[in-house]
């Protein structure tokens, strides 16, 4: 749909013309038959009628627009968001899943992990991870690395080359892992203080580094308190994990004298307004009162869940406890990158727990895609294809439910387009 003459040059603007959905609200999609512009990366105006084209062009006078008309069944929406997603267990994505969490790191996921040592593994690895995210729509990713910190820059490097949009974290672990995949304190702490540096001298507005304590299996307080401090120290984001499988914070409570999981975290200073906590299914009343005052964001992996046998998380009862939510694909301990799978398997999962507890609803396809797309994704889009002879909801819900990745066939980072040409039904 999008041929070369459409890519956008410095200088001139990019009209759409045609139906596009977004998400400002987590029970709405609205969706119109419209006009999106673009210019020098930047979504400039989103109007309802292509009337809108003249007042458009008097606001830019000097710029020159190319229109490109979706065709019928076409629709632009923003690009996804994976908030929870383990770059470098690709390889052993759809593997390994005869086993619990716990047991499964230490037979499948850590010998994998320990591979990055190797910076050419990384280097190629890496290449056709970020690849298959942008190929899935996926335009935004929070992405665990490994302990490794030059394989881990690579990961930075591969997403900067990519032009995606991503929070990257070099993992830090250093107890209960095995010798060959283990740091003590101190090289944890300074590798990570480099790593920060290391992603900072790309000098790419869209790469981020990211805090990641793996989670309180594998950090000692000391180590957590140490990385907070960082966190707090360079305005950082952080990612771990906490509450997945019920072996795990039986775990947790054993190596830190009784304190829940969410205490053990909320004592090492973990828990802020820029803290994304993967899975949370086992959290009591009282730990999810804490993280809603922290401001934390409880990221949902239901592919994951399901795989690991982990369990299934209520995400109603979040919500209800007013604690944000966002998704992940979590691959490997989920099988598929593709965020309209994990979207799809919110669902399935939503629909599961409303059985025995019907009082609540499941969760729609609408809130889904908000999950999916919300907060930075604004001045993202993407596009792909759909069958014409639905109304313009019908699509978006198709898509949802049916849609293949493998129809995204181009994706756009701040408007600038990274990735065209994987299919096109023309
Ligand atoms: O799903 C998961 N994947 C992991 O790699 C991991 N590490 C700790 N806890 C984890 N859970």
């Amino acid at each position: 749909m999008f041929s070369s003459k459409a890519e956008q040059l410095p200088g001139k603007g990019l009209i759409f013309i045609g139906t596009y959905a977004h998400s400002l609200e987590p029970v709405q999609i609205t969706i119109e038959k419209g006009i999106l512009a673009v210019l020098n990366g930047v979504i400039v105006a989103a109007e309802k009628s292509p009337g809108d084209i003249a007042c458009i062009k008097q606001k830019f006078p000097e710029v020159e627009w190319e229109k490109v008309e979706l065709q019928s069944g076409q629709f632009l929406c923003p690009g996804f968001i994976d908030l929870h997603v383990h770059a470098p267990q690709f390889p052993n994505a759809g593997l390994g899943y005869d086993m619990p969490l716990l047991e499964w790191l230490q037979k499948y996921t850590y010998p994998c992990e320990q591979k990055y040592s190797d910076v050419n593994h990384a280097k190629y690895v890496y290449k056709s991870v970020v690849e298959k995210m942008l190929s899935c729509g996926t335009t935004t990713a929070c992405y665990f690395g490994t302990i490794h910190r030059e394989s881990t820059l690579e990961l930075a490097k591969a997403v900067a080359l990519a032009g995606q949009r991503a929070f990257i974290g070099k993992v830090n672990m250093n107890f209960g892992c095995p010798e060959n995949y283990s740091e003590s304190l101190e090289e944890s702490l300074e590798e990570t203080k480099k790593f920060i540096d290391g992603v900072l001298e790309l000098k790419n507005s869209l790469v981020k580094p990211i805090i990641t304590p793996r989670f309180a299996v594998t950090c000692d307080s000391k180590l957590m308190t140490g990385l907070s401090k960082l966190a707090e120290a360079n305005s950082l984001h952080i990612q771990t994990h906490i509450s997945e499988n019920t072996s795990e914070v039986e775990f947790v409570k054993e190596l830190f004298h009784g304190k829940n999981y969410t205490d053990v975290y909320d004592q090492a200073g973990l828990l802020t307004n820029r803290t994304l906590l993967a899975h949370g299914i086992y959290l009591s009343d009282s730990e999810l009162e804490l993280i809603r005052e922290r401001g934390c964001t409880v990221v949902h992996c239901p592919n994951s869940n399901v795989s690991l046998k982990s369990g299934i998380c209520k995400v109603r009862r979040l919500q209800k406890h007013t604690v944000n939510v966002g998704l992940g694909t979590d691959v490997s301990g989920g099988y598929s990158a593709s965020m309209l799978n994990c979207m799809r398997s919110a669902i399935d999962a939503s629909i599961v727990t409303f059985f025995p507890d019907s009082e609540s609803s499941p969760l729609t396809y609408n809130e889904v895609f908000y999950m999916a797309t919300s907060g930075a994704a604004k001045e993202e889009i993407s596009s792909f294809n759909a069958n014409d002879s639905l109304t313009d909801s019908e699509i978006i819900q198709k898509f949802i439910y049916t849609g293949d990745d493998r129809n995204i066939i181009a994706v756009y980072v701040d408007g600038v387009q990274v990735k065209t040409g994987l299919k096109s039904s023309q």
